[in-house]
Order: structure tokens, then sequence, then C-alpha cells
């Protein structure tokens, strides 16, 4: 079979463009699936029996959130993931949902995926050369590692802090909340930079 390269480039162009030069009602529609992604890839989950922080999928969806609909949709993809999730639809980890929940143990988290989902959204659409994957790795890990873990790992501490009576020491911080991640997180990274190669251009122009 002989792939043409050139009409490749030229409907990935055109895609990424008319995405970004959408109306309100296609541009909702975008921010509402992206909000199901994120929901449906919280059903990915393997809980751990030592930490109220689950593994899931959602990073994931949080990554590609920002590299697909950019700075600003990106995030609000986000918030109406959480906020949707807070007023009745139970698609945080584990099917749960409600005020509890949100603003429990992984509140830090679902602040950092508004960050994360800025951050990379601000960058591959300022920065044409930001999605290739040589670059769009270490900008991935950034908004894995910093902008989610930072909130997370912070409201992880005041929440121990406020159940159990006492601030947990660094090393069992660390082991509730970054360390059983980091392959998986590693794994979803290296999934969302794959669609930045395959699907995003590379060129302005
Ligand atoms: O309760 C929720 O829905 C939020 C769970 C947050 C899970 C965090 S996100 C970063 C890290 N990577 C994972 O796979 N799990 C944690």
């Amino acid at each position: 079979m002989n792939i043409n390269l050139d009409t490749y480039y030229t409907k990935r162009k055109n895609v990424f463009d008319r995405i970004h030069n959408s109306n309100n009602i296609e541009k909702t529609a975008m921010v509402v699936l992206m909000a199901c992604l994120t929901g449906i890839m919280a059903q990915i989950i393997i809980p751990l029996p030592w930490s109220p922080v689950p593994i899931t999928g959602q990073t994931f969806a949080v990554l590609v959130s920002g590299l697909i609909l950019g700075k600003k949709l990106g995030p609000l993809s986000q918030i109406l993931y959480f906020v949707l999730g807070i007023i009745g639809i139970n698609w945080f980890g584990g099917a749960t949902g409600g005020l509890e929940i949100a603003f429990g143990s992984n509140f830090g988290y679902f602040i950092g995926f508004i960050f994360a989902s800025m951050f990379i959204g601000y960058l591959t659409e300022k920065y044409a050369k930001s999605r290739k994957l040589r670059n769009i790795i270490p900008l991935m890990v950034i908004a894995n590692f910093i902008c989610i873990y930072v909130p997370g790992l912070i409201i992880l501490a005041i929440w121990f802090n406020v159940t159990q009576g006492a601030y947990p020491d660094i090393i069992s911080l660390l082991v509730m909340g970054l360390i059983p991640f980091i392959i998986g997180d590693i794994v979803k990274i290296i999934g969302a930079s794959a669609i930045s190669k395959a699907l995003l251009p590379k060129t302005v122009n």
C-alpha cells in the first residue's frame, strides 16, 4: 500500500485547524467528550491497600485534553469533569463522586489535572515544535510529575493531618502518593506523546 505522507500531513493540519477554529457548539461538545474520556479512564483502576490514592488511567486523558483542546478548552474539560463529579456523576476513580470524594484525599490531583492540561495546552498551542516526540515527552513528564503531583501531594499531606492528627513523614507521603504511580504514569505519558507524534502538525503553516 502506498501511503502518501503529504496527504496525511495536510489532513492532520486541517483537523488541527478545524478543532482550533470550531464554533461554540463544537467546542462545548469537545469539552464534554474530553471530560467523558477522563471519566472512562478513571474506571481503569488498581486500588492500593496502603493508600487512598488508586492507580488510574486518568492522567492519559488529562495530558491528551491539553494536546487536543489547547490551553483554554483542555483545562475547561478538567474543570467540567471535576464539577460534574461533585454534582452527581460517579465518574471519579472507581465509580465514585460527590463532595466528600472531590474534596478528600485526592482533591489535589484534581487541581493538578487542570494545571497539567493548561501547561500542555499552552505550550503545544504556542510552539508547534513542542509537539515533536523529543520535546513533548519531557513536557509531559513536567506536566505529570510537577503540575499534578505538587498539588496532589500537598493536599494529601493536609488530608492525612486532618484525618490522622499528624502530618506524614516525607517517605510515607511518597509511598502513598507518588512512588506506586511512576511506572503507570510513564506508560500513559508515552501513550499521550504518541498521540502528539501521530496526530498533531509540527509546523505552523
Ligand atoms: O479519585 C480520583 O478520581 C482521583 C485519583 C487520582 C489518581 C492519581 S493521578 C496521578 C497518579 N497516577 C495514578 O495512576 N494515580 C494517581
